[in-house]
């Protein structure tokens, strides 16, 4: 079975901006380093009053998506995307089959039922400790931490995974992530590299009301509209021309844009590249408490090794 462990893992929430400099205390990034990855122009991340994060909040709630184009510097972006090229090679290969909620099969279900649609996903990631100084940097800068808890409303931390806290990941030729729910319930992405084409991050609105609901009706009704994939969902009323239209929106890409996504409730993929330049993302996880990291399966699964 394919899970994402892109992820902003969260079991508590505050109501307020208060936690927004958790964590700060662990980093190795100095105040002065930020200046250089960032475009404290624009997003002047620093600043405690941060009037441009009410507008992100406002879209991540209501569409899914918060992006952040231009996030970091032309500068920075080449480093990481150099950085990352370098490392790509010996990115440990996925190739596997997973349902929209990457769940388990449901066997007291027919074999043909939306439960039991795997769809196939290829997708290589560089490790933690395989990434570059550039991005490393960011990563545990403490100024990214204490914005992205302020416009989360929540503590974050930094996972403590030293496999799969912060990687990269790696989209070659024809290569895609299919339809899927996160199990983080945010993702934090920064764009790289775009392929030649296609490599387009799909998402629809939040479609779950909490982790337990599958939204089967809004899930079909995406699948048929957007994929050849064949299933049987009795009951669900939409019959096989598909129910209600649910929006699908295509997320900007341009290298150096930084992504916060609800990834749990919304509905998403990243469609096939086309061409030999590689797709490249950055994948940022952070957790609501200290001392989370992947579980030993998980890290065999998208790096073939476990950390000790
Ligand atoms: O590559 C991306 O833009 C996001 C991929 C994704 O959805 C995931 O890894 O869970
Ligand atoms: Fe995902």
């Amino acid at each position: 079975m394919w899970m994402a462990v892109q992820c902003v893992t969260t079991s508590t929430s505050t109501a307020d901006d208060s936690c927004a400099s958790a964590d700060t205390s662990s980093s190795s990034a100095s105040a002065s380093d930020i200046g250089s990855l960032v475009n404290l122009e624009a997003f002047p991340i620093e600043d405690v009053s941060r009037p441009f994060l009410a507008a992100a909040r406002t879209a991540l709630f209501e569409t899914g998506v918060a992006s952040f184009p231009d996030f970091l510097r032309p500068a920075a972006v080449a480093a990481a995307a150099g950085e990352a090229t370098l490392a790509s090679p010996t990115a440990f290969v996925t190739d596997s089959e997973h349902n929209a909620w990457q769940t388990e099969r449901n066997t007291s279900l027919p074999a043909d039922h939306l439960a039991n649609l795997f769809m196939r996903t290829r997708v290589a990631s560089v490790a933690t400790d395989e990434i570059g100084p550039t991005l490393k940097r960011l990563y545990e800068a403490p100024e990214l931490l204490a914005f992205l808890s302020a416009l989360l409303q929540r503590p974050l931390f930094r996972l403590d995974d030293p496999i799969g806290a912060c990687t990269i990941n790696v989209f070659r030729e024809g290569w895609h992530h299919a339809w899927h729910f996160d199990e983080a319930e945010f993702t934090v992405t920064l764009s790289l590299q775009a392929a030649d084409e296609g490599g387009h991050f799909v998402f629809t609105p939040p479609l779950r009301t909490s982790a337990d609901d599958p939204a089967n009706a809004a899930v079909a009704s995406v699948l048929r509209a957007q994929t050849e994939h064949a299933f049987s969902l009795p009951g669900d009323g939409t019959g096989e021309s598909g129910g209600a239209a649910v929006p699908v929106r295509t997320a900007p890409f341009a290298p150096g844009t930084l992504q916060v996504f609800a990834g749990r409730d919304s509905f998403h993929a990243v469609t096939p590249t086309r061409g030999p330049r590689e797709r490249l993302v950055a994948v940022l996880c952070f957790a609501s408490r200290p001392g989370v990291r992947n579980s030993p399966a998980v890290q065999q699964m998208f790096w073939g090794r476990t950390s000790s």
